[in-house]
């Protein structure tokens, strides 16, 4: 949530609507026209039946555990006090657009490379401007003393970080108890491609604000290339392997550096806790280095981006991680490409974490490791494209009975200002101010598709040596045709020639 919203009377009062101005008064830059303090709408459709509680997890109808009243913004204005502008626009009264190009990473030259990599180690290192991150539950938020409240500031990268880790974060039950696993606000549903393109776009405009150039434009790894080699793990890029320890980074690149943050789970569990921003270990990885399964041992094919880009539907029931037949569950990695599903198959997304073996294998760790914002960033170019080559409405994702925080209308956890699902299922480039540069693979052809070209080939074939061998014929014998006459006239011409001779010889005898 905002700093400013965190002090004991703001959280009590639960409306966090900061003002804009200098004046107290002025909520949400109301003066100024930008917006107003309005009640959060929330979802109050019926969700999946995995989650079976009411009431014992503060993300249940997000985010009103903490708050009923938030900034609304008008026109092109937004952010918690109206302050800033809508993507895909900018200046000061937010009426300029502006278009973000999200490249292959592959493609940028030394230099690009060079300012990418030192922007994110900035982001890593510089405190969040606006938020801060809540390490206690709802129930303990409040003290020590009346002042205080349970929050901490957090680096501008390790956020990204947390956010991720809060909504896959287990419901805990109390002192003693198991922790309820079967909830997560961000996979295995529905909300899984909506969720990350907006945890994407949070970053981007974060690193915006931070370089001041609303132009600068997450990479991504086209992660699809097959094999068992990690392109992008040189140290101009996402680093390489140590020659120390295979599962650590290099350090020549800036990322053996860094300190993950969440490390602790299993204490979170029971004592329930929330991760804080305190730095521990380094990030592990070694691609390609799980010899205990080795179908991660390899990287998705370009073919299988292709396959799921044919299916027709978003989602189908359960609207979970056994969806068959769901574009979300393909891309997202629990079904076969073509979208059948398979409870022992991995692929896509899932595949290219679990390729990683380490820090970006694990969902409450993974995005500590920054292969994750170019890993999502080239799943979120798949999404853009199904929603273009599909004219996709948003009749097609679920309005209920999807996994608690995977319904349309729900609002994204932790995400603040409220934020629904229905707004990240837009196309990019016309309503987010992204777009991405992608040579899509070009289309294997099937077996049908196989057999008819070499049905047809072999005919063309046999058809041109036909005609082939009919025109070396039809001119074997018009040759003979032609000559024919020239050799008659030769010979009677010769034979008149020779019985001329004879004569003469015959009389001179
Ligand atoms: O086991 C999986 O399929 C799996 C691992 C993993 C890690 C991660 O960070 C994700 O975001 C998803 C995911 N799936």
């Amino acid at each position: 949530f905002p700093r400013q919203c965190m002090t004991p009377e703001i959280l009590k009062s639960r409306a966090c609507c900061p003002s804009l101005t200098q004046e107290i008064s002025d909520p949400c830059g109301f003066s100024l026209g930008r917006g107003q303090c309005m009640p959060v709408t929330i979802d109050s459709r019926p969700h999946g039946s995995q989650y079976p509680y009411v009431g014992r997890d503060d993300r249940e109808r997000w985010p009103t555990r903490f708050f009923s009243w938030t900034c609304l913004c008008t026109g092109n204005f937004s952010g918690y006090n109206c302050g800033a502008c809508k993507p895909g626009w900018t200046g000061g009264n937010c009426d300029q657009p502006v278009l973000a190009v999200r490249r292959n990473v592959l493609d940028l030259s030394a230099a690009e490379r060079l300012r990418f990599i030192s922007a994110l180690n900035m982001a890593k290192r510089t405190v969040h401007p606006v938020y801060v991150i809540a390490t206690r539950r709802y129930e303990e938020i409040m003290g020590p003393g009346d002042n205080t409240t349970q929050f901490e500031n957090i680096s501008i990268y390790n956020y990204f970080v947390w956010t991720h880790y809060y909504s896959v974060s287990k419901t805990f039950l109390g002192a003693g108890q198991k922790s309820f696993e079967a909830i997560d606000f961000s996979h295995e549903g529905p909300a899984f491609l909506t969720w990350h393109r907006y945890h994407l776009l949070q970053l981007e405009r974060d690193m915006q604000e931070m370089l001041r150039d609303p132009s600068f434009a997450l990479p991504y790894w086209n992660f699809a290339i097959g094999g068992s080699k990690c392109d992008i793990c040189s140290d101009d890029l996402m680093g390489a392997r140590s020659n120390f320890d295979s599962t650590l980074i290099s350090p020549n690149s800036v990322f053996s550096q860094w300190q993950i943050v969440c490390e602790h789970i299993d204490d979170y569990d029971t004592l329930g806790t929330i991760c804080n921003s305190t730095e521990g270990g380094p990030i592990r990885r070694n691609p390609a280095g799980n010899v205990a399964r080795p179908m991660v041992q390899r990287l998705p094919e370009p073919q299988d981006v292709l396959l799921c880009l044919e299916l027709d539907l978003f989602d189908t029931p359960p609207f979970y991680s056994n969806s068959s037949e769901s574009f979300r569950n393909s891309v997202e990695g629990y079904s076969e490409p073509s979208g059948k599903y398979n409870p022992i198959v991995r692929s896509l997304h899932n595949l290219a974490h679990l390729f990683l073996n380490g820090t970006g294998g694990q969902t409450q760790l993974s995005p500590n490791d920054p292969i994750f914002v170019l890993l999502h960033s080239f799943t979120d170019a798949v999404f853009d494209e199904w929603l273009r080559k599909h004219s996709a409405d948003i009749s097609l994702y679920p309005l209920e009975n999807a996994p608690i925080g995977h319904n349309r209308q729900y609002n994204m956890v932790p995400f603040w200002p409220p934020v629904t699902n229905n707004e990240m299922f837009v196309a990019a480039p016309e309503n987010l101010g992204y777009m991405y540069e992608v040579q899509w693979p070009k289309r294997a052809l099937n077996i049908t598709e196989v057999i008819t070209i070499t049905i047809v080939t072999a005919l063309i074939l046999i058809a041109l040596v036909f005609a082939f061998a009919t025109c070396v014929i039809q001119g074997r014998r018009n040759k003979d045709e032609w000559n024919q006459p020239l050799l008659d006239d030769q010979y009677i011409h010769y034979s008149e020639e020779y019985e001329k001779i004879q004569n003469a010889t015959h009389s001179v005898v």
